[in-house]
Order: structure tokens, then sequence, then C-alpha cells
């Protein structure tokens, strides 16, 4: 059986040639890309900046909000602190969509992130005339000629691709392939595994300070987010715990430790 990365992934291959043929990448590319602040430079801005991730389901845990409202949820997060907002728009194994992103970046002044599973440059494209500030790239789903590629055309249309990781070989590739938003996924996406040590552990292998590096994946306490802060991480990404959270101004803030309480 295929591992599940790559059973999404050639969904979202299929599903970009459908996109294909109702907007050609000619006509996509014609269409004019708002202006947004910097994905880079927001998470670099604090010690530890929070990326809070607007997400109805996932596929290891089903539907996680099943009343789901995403630019209410966006500005909720906004309002409570958030430095920037990621958003799924998967559609078949996270119930996401490009309208909530498109809602999502009209609606608040952070930054947003596509999150998605880019296997096509079309789509790098359709997340900048979204209005997204920056775009997630999988390493494991990208040759290093592909990842160069889809730095360098992220970079060209004025979005900061967050390249995302999880072993020491891929990092060092992301990092040689011109990297400066640096994710590590603390979750296994083959068989969902969450590793809370793998942030801290690869954060120790990337020495240049002009890095942003972002842990990601599992964090559901205080204590945890300590951990990243003594491990010099510059953010991270959150999102079951806050997507749970009946009071996700509550939740942001107790995580960022500006109340103590749970
Ligand atoms: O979350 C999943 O089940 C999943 C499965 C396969 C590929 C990706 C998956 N999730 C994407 C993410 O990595 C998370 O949405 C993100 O890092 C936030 O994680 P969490 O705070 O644990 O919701």
């Amino acid at each position: 059986m295929a591992d599940l990365l790559q059973t999404i992934a050639q969904s979202t291959r299929e599903r970009i040639a459908r996109e294909k043929e109702r907007v050609p990448l000619e006509q996509l590319k014609a269409r004019p890309i708002p202006a947004h602040p910097s994905l880079y430079e927001a998470l670099k801005a604090e010690p530890l900046a929070f990326l809070c991730e607007v997400k109805k389901a996932s596929p290891s845990k089903g539907v996680i909000a099943p009343v789901f409202d995403p630019v209410r949820i966006a500005k909720a997060y906004e309002e409570a602190g958030a430095s920037a907002i990621s958003c799924l728009t998967e559609p078949a194994y996270f119930q996401g969509s490009d309208a909530a992103l498109e809602a999502i970046c009209q609606a608040v002044d952070v930054p947003v992130l596509r999150k998605d599973f880019v296997v096509d440059e079309y789509m790098i494209v359709q997340a900048a005339v979204m209005g997204a500030a920056g775009v997630l790239l999988i390493v494991e789903l990208l040759t290093p000629d592909e990842l160069r590629r889809a730095i360098a055309l992220a970079n060209q249309l004025g979005m900061d691709p967050l390249v995302e990781v999880r072993t020491e070989a891929q990092l060092h590739m992301a990092l040689q392939c011109g990297a400066r938003l640096l994710g590590v996924n603390n979750r296994d996406l083959r068989d969902f595994h969450v590793d809370l040590s793998r942030a801290p552990r690869l954060r120790t292998l990337v020495k240049n300070e002009d890095i942003v590096f972002v842990a990601e994946s599992g964090y559901r306490t205080r204590e945890q987010i300590e951990m990243l802060e003594k491990a010099g991480v510059d953010a991270v990404l959150i999102g079951e715990t806050l997507m749970r959270a009946p009071d996700k101004r509550a939740m942001l803030t107790a995580l960022k430790g500006e109340t103590r309480c749970g």
C-alpha cells in the first residue's frame, strides 16, 4: 500500500490537473497579486512567534472542528496575538479550501501561509494570486531541482516559502536549495507518529542566524512551548490544540505564557 503522503500527493496532482483545465496557467499568471506583509519578518520579529493553523479535519484525527468558520477563527487568532496564520487548502483529507484561504487573506492583517501539498508550480502561483504571504513546500514531495525552482518562484512572486523537513538529510537538502524559513515536522506524515524531540534535535544543526526555524505539530501545553524557547526555536506551528479550544484567545494566551492556566 502506498504511504499516505504519496496518496495525498497523487490526489493533489489530479485536483490540480482539473483546476488547470478550468484556469490555464497563463490566465492565472495574468491575475493581480494582492499586497501582504512578510511571513519571514513576522516569524523573526518575536523571541518565539506563533503560527496558528486553521484546519477543519486531518487524516490522523478526522473532523476536528464540526462547526467551522475559517475567517472567524483566523480573526480570533490574530486578536489573540498570532504572528501569522496557516490555512489548509487541501480538500479531500483536511476539508480545506482555496475560498477559505482567500477570505482569510482579505480579513486579517497578519501574513497567511497556504498549507497544501505542493506538487506543481501552478499551486505556488495560485497561492500568490489568492493573497498568501507564504507557501508550504514539503521536501519529501520534491526533487532538489524542483525544490530550488519552487523556492525561486515563490520568492519571485513575493512570498516566503516554508520548507518542511523531517530528517537530517532533508534539512541539509532544504538549506542547500536556499530555504530561509525552515519547518521541522514532528509528525511523520506517512504513519502519523509524533516525536516532539525531533524539532529541538534538528535545531542544533542550524547555525545560520538568518534561518527562521519553525517547530511543527503535536504541541499542547505551555511546558512543551518552554522547551522550544530553551532550544532556540524561532516559531511554532499549532493546529489541533487551538482548533479544539472553545476559547482560542485563552488557549493562545496560556500557550504564550501570558497567563497561567490549565
Ligand atoms: O495532521 C495529520 O494527520 C497529517 C497527516 C498527513 C500529512 C499532514 C498532516 N498534518 C499536517 C501538519 O503537519 C499539521 O497540520 C501541522 O503541523 C499542525 O499540527 P498539529 O498542531 O498537531 O495539529
